[in-house]
């Protein structure tokens, strides 16, 4: 139980989850959710983890968190609650039940050793006061694909590439997904059910086009990638032809498999935009393309992560140089994680300690999350008056641990 200005706090009750997906769809000037929307939220849906505010009997705000593993440099999967269904209803916003929200789930979080929470934003100016850091970025592109060609790598040519029933093929896509998910920081491992999520293919996502499709690519019989898309056909004034491909998502075990896909998506008739809403920023895409700025690439942050068992989390990745630095750690709203940890590791493990030696860089907990996962330095937060440093030195040889070499990357948001 939890009570703010009149405002009661407690767990979703299953009967209560049809008036929780309403007010959540309602909150963000959306829905009502589809039958095809609901079955997938619902079988998402962790009870034992959704909150739900009350004013009265008027459900006022939802909250969930799903179990996920994260992967983190080194390729360990660290237990991760990913924040979602966040929304406090228009009627009762700002008094304080978001922050309500965030104290019950961090305690949750850390009573059940989960070491690190993340979540998407709406926007981003939400979560930071309760120590999310921007961790992830992404690119999206909206590629002119009768002017951009491709510059395919070796093997390319060994790939076929079919199309599917997404759900015929769905088992065999998810395993693709799988063997990716510890190969890049930021991706997660998920829960049965997920899966499905894919497959959600609503007419209001179609934008008047035909439903859903679905490519794989072979190589000696095996699936080693997919491709999930939507087509628009459309023709300009003069009647030529000028549709758009709305990439889903699109994932491949190596870049042969995805030079592939990539080709078959450019190579569409009648189709002349491939719109990508999400690839890292390290994508190779960026080296096939012809001509970038015909691709008009967008950077866009995605994952906020939150350290919120700061020794644990640091402990649970490795380091790609050696590193042995003591943290002075700022953290308000969990002051468990508070005051100075001293950082050992290197590419093989590290260990994460309390010690009172004296500090070496201060910063707060959100600036330890933004560079968790390897895709924001230390040295351009220090550039921007967030990290100090107390021991010359110190910075740089941490800056440059903390790095990733694969860039982190969210596929998918939840
Ligand atoms: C992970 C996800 O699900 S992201 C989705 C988040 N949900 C949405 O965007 C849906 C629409 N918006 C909402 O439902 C609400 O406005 C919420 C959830 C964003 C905020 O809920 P509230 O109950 O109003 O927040 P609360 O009153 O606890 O605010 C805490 C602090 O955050 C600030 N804050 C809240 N929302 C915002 C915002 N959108 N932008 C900037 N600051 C904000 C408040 O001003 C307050 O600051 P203060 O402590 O300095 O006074």
């Amino acid at each position: 139980m939890g009570t703010v200005h009149g405002t009661e706090l407690r767990p979703l009750r299953e009967d209560e989850w049809d008036g929780w997906c309403d007010a959540l769809y309602r909150a963000f000037g959306a829905g009502p959710a589809s039958g095809e929307e609901r079955e997938a939220e619902r079988a998402t849906t962790e009870f034992d983890r959704s909150l739900a505010a009350w004013d009265g009997d008027t459900l006022v705000g939802t909250a969930g968190a799903f179990s996920f593993r994260l992967t983190v440099p080194g390729g360990a999967l660290v237990p991760t609650a990913g924040v979602t269904m966040v929304s406090v209803a228009a009627t009762h916003r700002r008094r304080g039940v978001l922050t309500s929200i965030m104290r019950r789930q961090l305690d949750d979080f850390h009573k059940r050793g989960e070491p690190v929470a993340m979540l998407t934003a709406s926007e981003p100016a939400i979560y930071g006061r309760f120590g999310y850091g921007t961790a992830t970025f992404r690119i999206s592109a909206e590629i002119d694909t009768s002017r951009v060609t491709l510059a395919l790598p070796a093997g390319t040519d060994e790939v076929r590439v079919r199309s599917a029933a997404p759900a015929d093929v769905l088992d065999a896509c998810e395993a693709v997904y799988a063997a990716l998910v510890p190969r890049r920081p930021g991706m997660l491992a998920r829960q049965p059910n997920w899966e499905r999520v894919a497959l959600v293919d609503i007419e209001r996502h179609r934008d008047g086009g035909p439903p859903m499709q679905c490519v794989v690519a072979e190589r000696d019989g095996e699936i080693t990638g997919y491709a999930r898309f939507h087509t628009k056909g459309s023709w300009d004034a003069g009647g030529a032809p000028a549709g758009t491909v709305r990439l889903k998502d699109l994932a491949g075990l190596d870049t042969a498999t995805e030079a592939a896909l990539w080709r078959f998506l450019f190579g569409i008739d009648l189709m002349t935009t491939l719109s990508v809403p999400s690839r890292p920023v390290d994508d190779a895409l960026r080296y096939l393309v012809s001509d970038i700025r015909r691709c008009d690439p967008r950077l866009r942050d995605d994952a906020y992560v939150r350290l919120v068992d700061v020794g644990a989390a640091l402990s649970a990745r490795t380091y790609q140089a050696p590193v042995d630095v003591v943290f002075e750690v700022e953290d308000a709203f969990c002051p468990w994680n508070a005051g100075r940890w001293r950082l050992t590791g290197d590419a093989k493990g590290a260990s994460c300690e309390r010690t009172a030696d004296a500090a070496e860089l201060a910063l707060s907990v959100r600036e330890l999350g933004s560079a968790y996962l390897g895709g924001v330095s230390l040295l351009s937060l220090a550039a921007a008056g967030r990290v100090r440093e107390l021991r010359p030195g110190a910075l740089a040889e941490a800056s440059v641990a903390f790095g990733s070499p694969l860039a982190p990357w969210l596929p998918h948001g939840f």
